[in-house]
């Protein structure tokens, strides 16, 4: 075995180690960055980026179909399946080598290959070639995709969103299991590319959504255009004829049979942290397995461990995964002199159409006791004037403020360009802007952003009515 000496060992060379392994470095730790898989990062081989690229082209096919309701006809209507999977690899390849040219810029020195494990508090085994003693750790081996044992039986067939992006064309049926962030944008991708899809969900959940009024909205619109078997159950899967017999049952228990080409599982995503030796680190860890770690500092108790990315299971998306390793890298590199970092105003974005946004402080959360008492103001994007103009009218916006300080808290939104607002309420929130602040602050017209003014209008006027009004969608949030 060979013997190695660090200051800083970082686990997984994902954003999250990446980041911080630069952070580490920065601070002059002698830092050493293990791997075990492909290099390139889960975002730039199979996640963010291949999956905004099937988007895009999911967004010209269906710009094709809606153009006609302009009085703009295009002919006939072809999608190339190889054609779309050929261009979707080509850029996901390219945005893979960016990263891997910056792992060509770090010393081979520095870098490991193999499974990283603990076998003591400072002690790691990579693979049955490497023991590695490490003043302090970083542990960033980000997430996997959930797999559902009741359908193994589906064999190859059953897959996920580590398997899609490298298929050659598009399959004609895919059942999606799972309506969230993946299932509907990956869901509506293939749907809008022609491919024949049902999206399956055991319960009746959209994306990141919890206010039951937005979620509503977002049921309806996309119930619209796809096939939504919600509330259902999977049962087994079946190997027939290259295809895949999957069977459900619904909340009557009756069951159902559909034969797809693909089942496309996307139930979640689990933190990579089974397998660590975790055990070894005396470690206090949640029910999740996770260590229990600081958000601020991403230190795991008070210990030389500390925690990034996916692998914290707190906010599984990239710009936390970069923000986290940064925090976790610097602290880990001057450790014991450790130091919060800036966490930014939560901010998710899903990116089907329309988008689905959430930011701030979200329904549920607030509905929690001990959070502050909050208005809701609203505004529907049916009879918005651009949105109306660019066809795109439809969606709902939820605002939430505080009773008192008038304070904006967050927002809950399906809506034309969603992405976009969401960033604009995301900083308010992030600089404590109060409401009456936002509505000072200059609108355009026409504008989808004049919908997010109706928005906060509605707010504060809420907000003036004071605590005793009663929020129309008062009742359970999604489930
Ligand atoms: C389909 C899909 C679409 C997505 N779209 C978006 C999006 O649009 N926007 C967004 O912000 N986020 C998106 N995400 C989420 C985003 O991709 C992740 O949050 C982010 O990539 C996590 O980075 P990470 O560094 O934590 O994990 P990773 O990049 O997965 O890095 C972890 C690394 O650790 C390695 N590893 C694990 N265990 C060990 C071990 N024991 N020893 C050595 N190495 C190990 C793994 O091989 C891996 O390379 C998407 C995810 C998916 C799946
Ligand atoms: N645009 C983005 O930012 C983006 C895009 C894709 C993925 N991501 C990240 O990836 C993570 C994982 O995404 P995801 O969509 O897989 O997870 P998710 O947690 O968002 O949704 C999981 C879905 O699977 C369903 N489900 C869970 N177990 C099930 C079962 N046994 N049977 C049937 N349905 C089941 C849930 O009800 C839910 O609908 C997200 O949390 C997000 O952080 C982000």
């Amino acid at each position: 075995m060979n013997k190695l000496n660090v200051d800083v060992a970082v686990i997984g060379a994902g954003t999250a180690g990446l980041s911080a392994y630069r952070a580490a470095r920065a601070q002059g730790a002698r830092t050493v960055l293990i791997e075990n898989g492909p290099y390139g990062t889960t975002c730039a081989r199979v996640g963010c980026m291949p999956s905004k690229l099937l988007i895009a082209a999911s967004e010209a096919a269906h710009m094709l179909h809606a153009a006609a309701a302009f009085g703009v006809h295009a002919g006939t209507i072809r999608v190339d399946g190889r054609a779309v999977m050929e261009r979707v690899q080509r850029e996901r390849d390219r945005f893979v080598g960016f990263v891997l040219d910056g792992m060509d810029d770090i010393p081979a020195a520095d870098k490991l290959r193999g499974r990283a494990r603990f076998t003591g508090p400072q002690a790691l085994q990579v693979d049955e070639h490497t023991l590695i003693e490490a003043a302090r750790v970083v542990i960033a081996t980000g997430s996997s995709p959930v797999r559902l044992p009741e359908l193994v039986g589906g064999g190859p067939g059953v897959i996920t969103s580590d398997d899609l992006f490298d298929l050659t064309e598009l399959p004609e049926s895919v059942a999606v299991i799972g309506t969230g962030v993946i299932g509907l944008e990956l869901g509506q991708a293939l749907s809008r590319l022609g491919v024949r899809v049902t999206l399956f969900a055991r319960g009746g959940s959209m994306a990141q959504l919890t206010d039951p009024a937005v979620l509503h909205t977002a049921t309806r619109l996309f119930a619209r255009e796809l096939a939504l078997g919600l509330q259902t159950r999977m049962v087994r899967a079946a190997q027939e004829d290259g295809q895949v017999a999957l069977t459900w049952a619904d909340a009557l228990g009756k069951e159902s049979t559909e034969r797809f080409r693909y089942v496309l599982v996307a139930a979640g995503r689990t933190p990579n942290v089974a397998n660590l030796g975790l055990e070894h680190t005396g470690l206090a860890l949640g029910a999740n397995g996770v260590p229990l770690f600081d958000s601020r500092t991403m230190q795991c108790g008070s210990s030389h461990i500390f925690i990034a990315g996916d692998a914290s299971d707190e906010r599984p998306v990239l710009p936390e995964a970069a923000d986290q390793g940064k925090i976790a890298g610097e602290n880990a590199g001057r450790y014991p002199d450790v130091r919060p970092g800036l966490r930014r105003t939560p901010l998710t974005i899903a990116f089907t159409e329309p988008n689905i946004a959430v930011l701030g402080e979200g329904y549920r959360a607030l509905c929690a006791c001990g959070m502050p008492k909050f208005a809701v103001g609203a505004a529907s994007f049916e009879n918005q004037g651009r949105s109306r103009v660019m066809l795109q009218n439809r969606g709902l916006l939820r605002v939430y403020g505080e009773y008192g300080s008038g304070r904006f808290l967050g927002a809950e939104m399906i809506a034309p360009r969603a992405e976009h607002l969401a960033h604009t309420l995301a900083w308010a929130c992030q600089a404590g802007m109060c409401v009456q602040q936002m509505l000072a602050m200059p609108f355009y017209h026409p504008v989808v952003e004049e919908g997010v003014r109706t928005a906060l209008r509605d707010l504060a006027a809420n907000l003036v009515r004071g605590e005793s009004g009663v929020d129309a969608a008062d009742s359970e949030p999604g489930t």
